[in-house]
């Protein structure tokens, strides 16, 4: 059996079980649920926190895991990435009370709060900069009102969290991160891991895509499929109306509004958009 650690809390909690859903496996039932074992797909589900599931990938204890990227780098762990999962995504930043900082080399000799001690220590190593972290586990935000601190390295989304305890972000992003596939760096593939694997490019390839149909003179049809180039190639079926043909293709979800603007100058009527269920490419 596939065994896969899944974040049981947190930001990426909810997201990773969808899409293993999605991906056509079985999820706990109760966010109490340890562990869950899908004996049709052959493959067993541990519920962990997301900051120590690199840790046991890496030790080889479990075969994948979900985590964050930033969580990975974090941990240190021998685990290496195999896919960006397309949710989760932050951006990692140093932030001061708005209006002190401006630049990194501010840091020096300064207490920079963070719960991701190991990114922000190799940066700081990197710039040559010789400041102090002080290792906290979450609220990193109050710890400068508190006086622990004079800058803080922490995880961006919206950046909500930054305004009401009035900080501001200043430097480039340490990193941007996202959900991760995860196995045990410089070790063979997981027995079964290929088609876990390929579930989960199909979930994001079904999310990225929209099927798109629509029917166009014969004499448009190469300057339509340039627009709708697909991912093998556009299937081409031929109208009963003479002289008309039916073109089906995958397009990206994002582009999609624009594509039909483009094919509807081109002559193309008919045209419409499908959600992708599920998928193999
Ligand atoms: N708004 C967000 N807040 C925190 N982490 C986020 C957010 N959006 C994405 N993430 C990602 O989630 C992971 C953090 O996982 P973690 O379990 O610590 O989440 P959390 O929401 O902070 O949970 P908790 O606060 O219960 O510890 C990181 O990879 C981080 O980049
Ligand atoms: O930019 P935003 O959308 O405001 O999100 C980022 C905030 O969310 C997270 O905190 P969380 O709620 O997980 O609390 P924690 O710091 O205790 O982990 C993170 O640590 C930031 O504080
Ligand atoms: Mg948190």
């Amino acid at each position: 059996m596939l065994r896969v650690a899944v974040p049981n809390k947190g930001a990426l909690s909810e997201a990773a079980s969808q899409m293993l859903v999605e991906a056509g496996y079985r999820q706990r039932r109760s966010t109490k649920d340890l562990v869950m074992i899908d004996a049709e797909n052959d493959v067993e589900f541990f519920y962990l926190r997301p900051r120590d599931i690199a840790v046991y990938v890496g030790e080889g204890t479990l075969d994948v895991g979900i985590t964050g990227r930033d969580l990975l780098l974090d941990s240190a762990a021998p685990a290496a990435e195999q896919v960006g999962l397309g949710f989760g995504a932050s951006t990692f930043h140093f932030a001061a009370p708005t209006g002190t900082m401006t630049d990194v080399a501010q840091l020096a000799g300064k207490r920079i709060a963070t719960s991701y001690q190991v990114i922000v220590e190799s940066f700081l190593e990197q710039q040559g900069i010789d400041a102090t972290v002080v290792r906290l586990d979450g609220a990193v935000e109050s710890s400068i009102r508190l006086g622990v601190a004079d800058a803080i390295a922490d995880v961006v989304e919206t950046g909500s969290t930054l305004r009401q305890a009035d900080l501001a972000v200043f430097g480039e992003p340490l990193l941007r991160s996202e959900a991760v596939l995860i196995t045990r760096a410089d070790a063979p593939e997981p027995a079964k891991y290929d088609v876990f694997k390929r579930r989960l490019d199909s979930v994001i390839v079904a999310r990225t895509y929209v099927m798109m149909d629509y029917d166009i003179r014969v004499e448009n049809v190469e300057a339509a499929v340039e627009l709708t180039p697909g991912i093998e190639s556009p299937t081409v079926s031929p109208l009963h109306r003479e002289g008309w043909v039916a073109v089906r293709s995958m397009v990206p979800r994002d582009g999609a509004q624009r594509i039909m603007d483009g094919l509807y100058e081109l002559g193309a009527r008919g045209i419409l958009v499908t959600d992708i269920l599920a998928c193999r490419v």
